[in-house]
């Protein structure tokens, strides 16, 4: 065995780089997926008449399953079980099957007029398929973060884990930059930059086909032909061992709060660009784009930062200090040139690279490596239930309530004129509790000598 191992593929730079690149690319196309339906917000009340409660039920969708049906915990044990290639290969189909009917909810004429517990069926049909997408996706994610931790074993795992973060990053700016661009260069079109999305997800479970004969020659060249170790299994006595630690929580909740001040609020930036500061429909995601862009180099920069220096901790609340200040700023109806946005979200990027960055390394310095899969899956199951799926429905729920100021003509058609002063109050609330956590997971650190403020060994 060791012999096998000191021959194992990991140890060539270049089949690591590789194999991240390799599922990066794969991320990327799921991630442009995840968000392309923002910057249609306009054109989907418009031409399908959806409202803002409809629009949040849709995205809040994406975690349906993830979070209701424990997809997240069953996804991690049948990683587990199963490996990454058969489990990798699954949920890139379900990207590719979830997108493809969402793509159909929105282009065909056959559901026109239905209605379902008080939703149109076309809402309810599009959020199924992006329910779907939403459990491939996050397996993908999962088991892209296992594939990377296993390449980059004692290499540079935390520079690897913020360069597959900060690639996936170009699919969010892609989506957000290019969604509106692409429907109006096909005639207003609200199918076409979902039909992209469907391409671009092939071309990804293709990109994945090709790693998993990478994955199976390191196993080969490990000696590993009969699948995941004893050791690996996933346990349920694992969950309660994990819970007992206070700092998981923290982590957790800390996790599950700073992702609902950035995920739900990237899904709204384009419209709040338009009905606050007089953005061009057709440009909306112009601005919000610039928020995965920034956040792509520095999450690689923080990543390197905190390898070499330490300081996760910190870097948290720092982070979380920066979302409140952001969105106060959204916040106040006075502050409303465009000049204003495009400064805040450079900002709002600094945010989204310094918390990622610091937090996802810094599991595995109180998890016990047996356990991390577990406690990955707990993570993204309260961060979906919270950030993907109760604050985005929040946000347009309020919008509809009590947020509505009038009725905005434009080219396309009619919609409502909304004013985003409450919605935004509520993500700097969230960002304030997120302070507070990070604050508390400082405290416990100090207290508990999880080492989250020291740098990387070796
Ligand atoms: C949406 C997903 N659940 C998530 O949390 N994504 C993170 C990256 C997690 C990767 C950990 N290696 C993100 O910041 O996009």
């Amino acid at each position: 065995m060791t012999e096998a191992l000191s021959k194992s593929l990991r140890h060539s730079a270049a089949a690591r780089w590789i194999s991240l690149a390799i599922v990066s690319f794969s991320m990327l196309c799921g991630y442009y997926v995840a968000d392309v339906a923002s910057p249609l917000k306009p054109l989907l009340e418009q031409q399908l008449k959806w409202t803002s409660a409809e629009y949040g039920f849709f995205t809040g969708a994406y975690a349906w399953f993830n979070v209701a049906m424990f997809m997240l915990i069953i996804g991690g044990i049948l990683l587990d079980k199963l490996g990454a290639r058969l489990t990798g290969i699954l949920a890139c189909i379900l990207m590719v099957a979830g997108c493809t009917l969402k793509w159909w909810a929105v282009t065909t004429h056959v559901l026109d007029g239905g209605m379902f517990f008080g939703t149109k069926t076309q809402v309810w049909v599009a959020a199924l398929g992006y329910a779907v997408f939403g459990v491939g996706i996050e397996i993908v994610g999962v088991t892209a973060t296992k594939v990377i931790a296993r390449w980059f074993k004692g290499y540079e795992i935390a520079l690897a884990m913020g360069l597959q973060v900060g690639t996936a990053r170009i699919g969010t700016s892609l989506a957000v930059g290019l969604g509106g661009p692409i429907a109006e260069k096909f005639h207003q079109s609200i199918g076409a930059p979902i039909l992209v999305g469907v391409v671009l997800l092939s071309f990804g479970l293709v990109a994945y086909i090709i790693y998993c004969a990478m994955d199976r020659r390191l196993d080969e060249t490990e000696g590993l032909m009969e699948g995941p170790s004893e050791e690996d299994a996933f346990r349920l006595s694992d969950i309660a061992d994990i819970l007992r630690i206070r700092g998981f929580w923290y982590v957790t909740i800390l996790c599950a709060l700073f992702y609902s001040g950035v995920f739900p609020f990237i899904k709204y930036a384009p419209d709040l660009m338009v009905q606050k500061f007089g953005v061009r429909e057709n440009l909306a995601g112009s601005i919000p784009s610039i928020l995965p862009i920034a956040a792509i180099p520095l999450t690689w920069f923080f990543g390197w930062y905190y390898d070499k220096k330490g300081k996760g901790a910190t870097l948290m609340v720092l982070g979380s200090l920066l979302l409140v200040a952001v969105h106060f700023v959204f916040a106040v109806p006075f502050l409303n040139s465009w000049v204003v946005a495009l400064v805040a979200t450079i900002f709002l990027g600094f945010a989204f690279a310094l918390v990622p960055s610091a937090m996802w390394p810094s599991i595995p310095r109180f998890i016990p490596h047996r356990q991390l899969g577990t406690a990955y899956g707990l993570i993204f199951w309260t961060q979906n239930l919270l950030a993907l799926w109760v604050v985005p429905y929040l946000i347009g729920w309020v919008l509809d309530k009590y947020c509505i100021v009038g009725t905005r003509v434009s080219q396309a058609g009619t919609s409502p004129a909304y004013n985003y002063g409450l919605p935004m109050a509520i993500f700097t609330v969230l960002g304030v509790l997120a302070v507070v956590f990070g604050l508390l997971l400082k405290a416990e650190d100090k207290a508990k000598g999880f080492g989250l403020e020291l740098p990387s060994r070796g």
